[in-house]
């Protein structure tokens, strides 16, 4: 066995000098060079790609082998665009993903992810059509395609939903999704679990097929290691970087190996005496592991170990097989240029962008394929979308009802000592001398405010009843109190104690909610005023004798008596509106996210933007029911004030949710988790409800969250929505276009959010 340092060295000397330039890397389909790609933070880095160099001649089939968990998906995501590199270069059909006019993502890339990432609603035929139009294909080249598709494939009926389809037969659908367009450059993460040797073997012949004239280029994954036999070129990933990246026949004949799983295993053993030796363990592990020769040409990546020694990059290590082939004598692997397909080279820059490019900030088949999806998924969920619509309707109905009337039936005992209770009955006579002036008052109140009396005989008895409980306030009346109401009346500031004390009517309530004990206060005071108001008039008196001195004139907006459903009802509607559009925002695309079919799209092409604005239309129609449903029940059936514009109330509701949506897009975008996004969307919703003066006045909060509150999205527009409702109010009045102005605000600063985070937010 020869001594491996000298062999290091010979390798050294025959790379030394073969720096790869742009225009190399340019003409591959694929190049990475120096890849360092790490999760978790600086301090405590996760490393995953560790100085990895990458080239896929064009043309090829590139099978990409390593243990699970290695980062071969990593790596594809950096590929197609959808993750960064922390550090390194890739060169993606000749210019750098997620450029401008690079096409990568987009229609020039196909990626088929290892999770399914498919509609389990839709049929094979409606997903095929899906990502077919996504690359801008006619209808017709679709459905030619789905029959094609339909009998390579072995797939059942192309009107067979997804979701009925085994899991094989789900991978397969998710292969001709992404074959569907004849993309340029093929990424396929695994495509062969699940299918048959017949099919995996037919899948492969399918690969060899359309990368036979040099024009489709393939990197594949997979874990049957010998399939790749097939492949032109493989490359052996461990530890963050290529073991070796050469042809199958290459690898088998150097490594003397009866299969690739040997080559794999040799090379391991390898690096991990590369690695001992670094640590200066002791070789006595290795001395027994028989290591082939290395022949010739650096098939083997001693990765790090090289890369300290050599410093600089050094292409030939697992560089540009354009440079390689000569020095190595590797067979070549890229087909040759026929003379009827001469090869493209690609465009040396970015290519120039007009102005209109610029503007074309959407594309309209990409719209036309998002929009359809979205109405069909929803079409395929009639139930939930019932649901959605009929939840607010719902919400508004229950707050109709019970938020905000007078409280019914409140237990009051009652000491009548001007009767002779239980024998006596009392009789509710309004007449100037009648001598039962109490019965008269109770009676009033009993009836005018739905109070539920309970006569008790003893003042000890009554208050009992509240200590435990079964009452909300004690009355206690005098034994003489009709006569000494008369005198007090009478006599005016001559009256005697006793006729002072004789007139009055104790209570004493229990105050532990204050609502009932507010209505309570408000119930006796006012059926007094009323009940007097009556007796004086009926003794001919002057009925403003009893009244207050202050006059209350005819309200300027509202009513004699406000409810407050009036006053919450604006606040609920818009709460209503904006929490359901963010549930079902962010809902709709956590379920994309998750399953992968948003990911899958944006490496197909589309934008962030695009993806935005394809669900702000579709929810926008869904919103539009929501609104016109809630606004019926709360204004028409169940009749609450509504003095201002019907387009006034209608266009803030409509803005509300749009908001809401918006915000839905932020939390959807920023969370990784459902889990997470309901957590952000429930901890959002208290503080909005309490801060926005929907159920109490702001005036009456701190002086520092009246500022809070003042640019939380829903203040203003309640306020707004208030005034229009209440007051009539018009545009014109600055406290109503606010509110809209400040909806309008917060959907441009959530949209912004939104799309800056789909754009910057990649691994
Ligand atoms: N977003 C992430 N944050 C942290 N770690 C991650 C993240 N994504 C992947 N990883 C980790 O990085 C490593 C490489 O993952 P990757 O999915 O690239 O491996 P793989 O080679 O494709 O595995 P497999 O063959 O099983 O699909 C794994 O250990 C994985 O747990």
């Amino acid at each position: 066995m020869p001594e491996l340092p000298t062999d290091l060295e010979l390798r050294r000397r025959q790379f030394k000098g073969q720096m790869s330039t742009v225009h190399t890397r340019r003409q591959q389909a694929v190049c990475v060079r120096r890849a360092y790609k790490r999760y978790g933070t600086k301090s405590n880095p996760y490393i995953i790609l560790d100085g990895l160099n990458m080239t896929v001649p064009k043309g090829c089939i590139y099978g990409l082998l390593g243990a699970s968990g290695c980062g071969k998906t990593t790596l594809l995501n950096c590929i197609v665009g959808r993750k960064r590199l922390n550090s390194g270069e890739i060169w993606v059909l000749g210019g750098t993903p997620g450029s401008r006019g690079s096409g990568v993502p987009g229609p020039r890339v196909g990626y088929m992810p290892q999770e399914i990432a498919l509609y389990g609603e839709f049929s094979i035929r409606e997903t095929l059509k899906y990502f077919g139009w996504i690359a801008n294909m006619t209808t017709s080249q679709v459905d030619a395609k789905v029959d094609f598709f339909i009998n390579f494939l072995m797939l059942p009926d192309a009107d067979r939903q997804v979701k009925n389809l085994s899991g094989g037969q789900q991978r397969r659908v998710s292969l001709a999704a992404t074959l569907i367009h004849e993309p340029e450059l093929l990424i396929l993460d695994e495509p062969t679990v699940g299918v048959d040797p017949i099919l995996r073997t037919q899948i492969w012949n399918h690969l060899v097929e359309i990368t036979k004239h040099g024009r489709t280029t393939v990197i594949i994954t997979t874990h049957y290691i010998d399939e790749t036999r097939q492949a032109h070129l493989i490359g052996l990933m461990r530890g963050g970087y290529f073991l070796a990246e050469e042809s199958p026949e290459k690898l088998i004949q150097q490594f003397n190996a009866e299969s690739l799983e040997d080559v794999f295993l040799k090379l391991s053993v390898i690096q991990n005496m590369g690695k001992r030796r670094r640590s200066s363990i002791a070789q006595t592990v290795t001395e027994n592991i028989h290591v082939p020769t290395l022949p010739g040409a650096g098939a083997v990546n001693e990765g790090a170990v090289l890369d300290d020694e050599l410093g600089g990059e050094i292409s030939g290590e697992f560089g540009d097989n354009v440079s390689m082939n000569s020095r190595t004598g590797r067979v070549s692997i890229a087909p040759e240029p026929s003379a009827d397909h001469p090869p493209e080279l690609p465009p040396e820059e970015e290519p120039e962008l007009s102005w209109k490019d610029h503007l074309k900030i959407v594309q309209m088949h990409h719209m036309h394929a998002l929009i359809w999806k979205n109405f069909l998924w929803m079409w395929r969920n009639i139930p939930m979308m019932l649901f959605v619509i009929g939840l607010p309707v719902g919400q508004a109905i229950l707050f109709c009802l019970a938020i905000g009337k007078d409280p019914n039936d409140v237990r009051i005992s009652v000491v009548n000592n001007e009767i002779d209770y239980p024998s006596e009955h009392c009789r509710a006579l309004l007449d100037c001398n009648n001598s039962r002036l109490s019965c008269t008052y109770l009676e009033y109140i009993r009836q005018n405010y739905s109070l539920d009396m309970k006569y008790y005989q003893t003042e000890e008895d009554a208050r009992q009843s509240v200590v435990r409980g079964q009452s909300w306030a004690v009355m206690v009346v005098r034994h003489n109190f009709s006569d000494s109401l008369r005198n007090r009346l009478e006599y005016g500031k001559d009256v005697d104690e006793g006729d002072l004390f004789g007139s009055t009517i104790s209570v004493y309530q229990d105050k532990s909610n204050e609502n009932i004990a507010t209505f309570l206060t408000r119930d006796l005071l006012f059926g007094f005023a009323n009940f007097f108001s009556s007796y004086l008039s009926s003794c001919d008196v002057d009925t403003r004798i009893a009244n207050l001195p202050i006059r209350w004139g005819a309200p300027a907006y509202g009513f004699e008596n406000p409810n407050f459903t009036d006053f919450a009802a604006p606040g609920v509607v818009l709460t209503i509106i904006f929490f359901m559009a963010v549930a079902l925002t962010s809902g709709a695309m956590l379920i994309e996210r998750n399953e992968g079919i948003l990911e899958r799209s944006l490496v197909n092409g589309i934008s962030g933007v695009e993806l935005l604005s394809s669900q702000i239309f579709t929810q926008f129609i869904v919103m539009l029911g929501q609104t016109i449903m809630v606004l019926l029940v709360v204004f028409v059936f169940f009749a609450l004030t509504q003095q201002g514009s019907w387009w006034l109330v209608f266009t803030i509701t409509l803005l509300a949710g749009m908001c809401g949506m918006c915000f839905g897009f932020v939390v959807s975008c920023s969370c990784d988790t459902e889990r997470t996004a309901t957590y952000m969307a429930l901890g959002s919703f208290l503080p909005i409800v309490m801060l926005c003066g929907i159920i109490w006045p702001i005036e009456a909060m701190d002086n520092y969250l009246k500022y809070i509150s003042s640019v939380l999205p829903l203040t203003q527009a309640t306020d707004s929505m208030r005034c229009v409702l209440a007051r009539g109010w018009g545009m014109s009045k600055p406290v109503v276009y606010q509110g809209f102005v400040s909806l309008i605000v917060w959907i441009i600063v959530f949209l912004t959010i939104s799309i800056l985070v789909l754009k910057f937010k990649k691994g």
